[in-house]
C-alpha cells in the first residue's frame, strides 16, 4: 500500500441525500496479507478517558431538545462557552437526521412501510449492482483484505461480524480498518515520526475518499461504503482530531475534556457505525435516542479502556520493532524512514508520561501525577477508581437502552462487545484496583460464556416505546 498509487473508482451514487454526504505494550500479532507470508508486527495498545455528566442530565437533555426542536446543527465541535456534552450533541442530533431522511426515503420509495419489516431492507443496499466503471472483483478484495485486518486485530469482534448480513459486515469492516489506521498513527510503531502535518494529510485522503478518490484499497473499501450507507464525514474527521489531541494534550483538566476526547476517539466510532448495523424497522425509539446510545457505547469503551491502562499510559515505551511493516509504511501519505519502514530492530525508551484521567478529580482525591507514576495501590486510589468505575458503568448503563433498537443481525456482536468490555471493569476490581502493574483481561472462558448471554438478549425485540 505504500506505493503511492491514487485509486480512481466511481461508485454510483445512489443515496442523494447524504451529505456527500500508552507507555505501551509490545503484544505481537500477525498480519496476515492475503497474498504473501505473515509477518509479525507490534500493536501499542492505547487508552484514552471520560466525560462527567450523568445519564439522567442525557436524558433530559435528549427530551429537551426534541420537545424544543432548538438543537440544530451549528457544523462544528469546536464552540467554546458550551460543555463538551452540548457540542457532541449536536454531532448525534446531525447524524440521526440524515438516518432519519434515509429511512424516510425508502419508506417513501416503497410506498408501503410494512415492507420494511425485514432486516435486509432500511439500510441495506443490493451488492450485486455492476456498472461500467466500477471493479467489482478488486472491490471484493478489497473488502475481504479489510476482513483480514479485522480478524487479525480483534478476533471475538470478527466473528460477531460474521453474524451480520454480507453486505453491513463487510462495510463495519471497512470502517474498523479506517479506525484502527487512524488510531495506530498514533499509537502504533511508526507513531514518533508522525507530524500534526501527516494527520493533515490523512484528513485530506478521507476528503478524497469520500468524494469517490480513494487512495488505496482500504480506502477504496471504504469509500464505497460511505457511499451506500448514510455515514456522514464529520465523525471520521472528528476521530482524526482526536489523534492531534493525542500528539499535543498530556493531560485532562476535568471530566469535560476527557469527555470530548472520548467522543473524538470512539464515541466517533458509534455515530459511525450505527447507519451501516441499522436501526430495527419495527423499532419506535426515536433515531437520536439509538445515536445517544452508539456514543454511550464508545465512551464507556474508552473510559474502560483508560482505566484498565493507567499503568501502561504513565510508564516508560518501549518499542520494538523487528520485522517488517511497510504495508503501513506509509499511512499518512508519507513515506515513514527506513528504520520504521522495514523494521531494523527499534528500541526508544522514553516516558510516554500521558494522564488521561481528570486532574481536577485526582486532586480532589489528594493524588498527584507523582502518585501515577509511583504506582502504588492506596485507600486514595481505590476510593478515586471507584468513582471512576461507576462512571464508565453508568456510560454502559446508557449504552444498553439503544442495543435493543438495532436491526437483529447487528445486536449479537454489540451486545457481546459490551458486555465484554464492561467486564474490564470487574477485573480491574479483582485485582483490587492495581492497574499499574496487571492488567485487567477478560480470560477465555468467560469470553465464551458472555456469547450465548448476548444472543439471549440479542432476540429480545425492541422496546415499543415511542
Ligand atoms: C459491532 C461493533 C462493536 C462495531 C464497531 C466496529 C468498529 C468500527 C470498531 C473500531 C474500533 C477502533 C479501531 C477504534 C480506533 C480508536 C480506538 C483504538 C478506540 C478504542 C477501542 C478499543 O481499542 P483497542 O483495540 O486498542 O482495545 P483493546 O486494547 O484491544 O482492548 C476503543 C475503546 C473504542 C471502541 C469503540 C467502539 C467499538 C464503539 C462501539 C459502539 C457501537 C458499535 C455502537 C453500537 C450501537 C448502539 C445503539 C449501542
Amino acid at each position: 500500500m505504500s506505493s503511492g498509487v491514487h485509486w480512481v473508482v466511481c461508485w454510483p451514487k445512489e443515496n442523494t441525500s447524504h451529505a456527500l454526504l500508552s507507555l505501551t505494550t509490545t503484544t505481537t500479532t500477525t498480519f496476515l496479507p492475503r497474498n504473501g507470508s505473515p509477518f509479525r508486527r507490534s500493536k501499542m495498545y492505547s487508552s484514552s478517558s471520560f466525560p462527567s455528566s450523568s445519564s439522567s442530565k442525557l436524558k433530559l437533555r435528549l427530551s429537551t431538545s426534541l420537545s424544543t426542536g432548538a438543537l440544530a446543527y451549528s457544523g462544528t465541535v469546536a464552540t467554546p462557552a458550551r460543555s463538551s456534552e452540548e457540542k457532541v450533541y449536536e454531532v448525534v442530533l446531525k447524524q440521526a437526521a440524515l438516518v432519519r431522511e434515509h429511512r424516510n426515503i425508502y419508506d417513501n420509495n416503497n410506498n408501503n412501510i410494512t415492507q420494511n419489516q425485514n432486516d435486509s431492507t432500511a439500510l441495506d443496499f443490493n451488492p450485486t449492482i455492476t456498472d461500467g466503471t466500477t471493479n467489482w472483483d478488486l472491490l471484493n478484495d478489497a473488502y475481504f483484505r479489510c476482513g483480514e485486518v479485522c480478524a487479525e486485530y480483534a478476533k471475538t469482534f470478527y466473528l460477531g461480524t460474521l453474524l451480520m448480513t454480507p453486505e453491513r459486515r463487510k462495510a463495519v469492516w471497512a470502517i474498523y480498518v479506517w479506525c484502527r489506521r487512524t488510531d495506530e498513527l498514533v499509537d502504533g510503531p511508526n507513531a514518533p515520526h508522525i507530524t500534526p502535518k501527516a494527520l493533515d494529510r490523512w484528513e485530506q485522503r478521507l476528503t478524497d475518499l469520500f468524494e469517490g478518490r480513494p487512495f488505496d484499497m482500504y480506502d477504496a473499501a471504504l469509500s464505497h461504503t460511505v457511499s451506500k450507507y448514510p455515514v456522514d464525514i464529520q465523525p471520521f474527521r472528528d476521530m482524526i482530531e482526536g489523534m492531534r489531541l493525542d500528539l499535543r494534550k498530556p493531560r485532562y483538566k476535568n471530566f469535560d475534556e476527557l469527555y470530548l476526547y472520548c467522543y473524538y476517539v470512539a464515541g466517533t466510532v458509534g455515530l459511525m457505525s450505527v447507519p451501516v448495523m441499522g436501526i430495527a424497522p419495527e423499532s419506535k425509539a426515536s433515531t437520536e435516542s439509538v445515536y445517544n446510545a452508539a456514543l454511550a457505547l464508545g465512551i464507556a469503551n474508552q473510559l474502560t479502556n483508560i482505566l484498565r491502562d493507567v499503568g501502561e499510559e504513565a510508564s516508560p515505551m518501549q518499542y520494538k520493532i523487528n520485522v517488517p511493516i511497510s504495508d503501513f509504511s506509509s499511512w499518512a501519505g508519507k513515506p515513514l524512514s527506513n528504520a520504521a519502514s522495514f523494521g531494523a530492530k527499534l528500541d526508544i525508551n522514553a516516558r510516554r508520561g500521558r494522564i488521561y484521567l481528570p486532574q481536577d478529580e485526582l486532586a480532589q482525591a489528594g493524588l498527584s501525577d507523582e502518585d501515577i507514576f509511583r504506582g502504588k495501590v492506596t485507600d486514595k486510589w481505590r476510593s478515586f477508581m471507584k468513582g471512576q468505575i461507576k462512571r464508565a458503568r453508568m456510560f454502559f448503563d446508557e449504552a444498553e437502552k439503544g442495543v435493543a433498537e438495532l436491526n437483529s443481525a447487528s445486536r449479537w456482536p454489540v451486545w457481546a462487545s459490551l458486555l465484554l468490555y464492561r467486564k474490564i471493569l470487574d477485573s480491574i476490581e479483582a485485582n483490587d484496583y492495581d492497574n499499574f502493574t496487571k492488567r485487567a483481561y477478560v480470560g477465555k472462558a468467560k469470553k465464551f460464556l458472555s456469547l450465548p448471554v448476548a444472543y439471549a438478549r440479542a432476540v429480545m425485540r425492541p422496546s415499543q416505546a415511542a
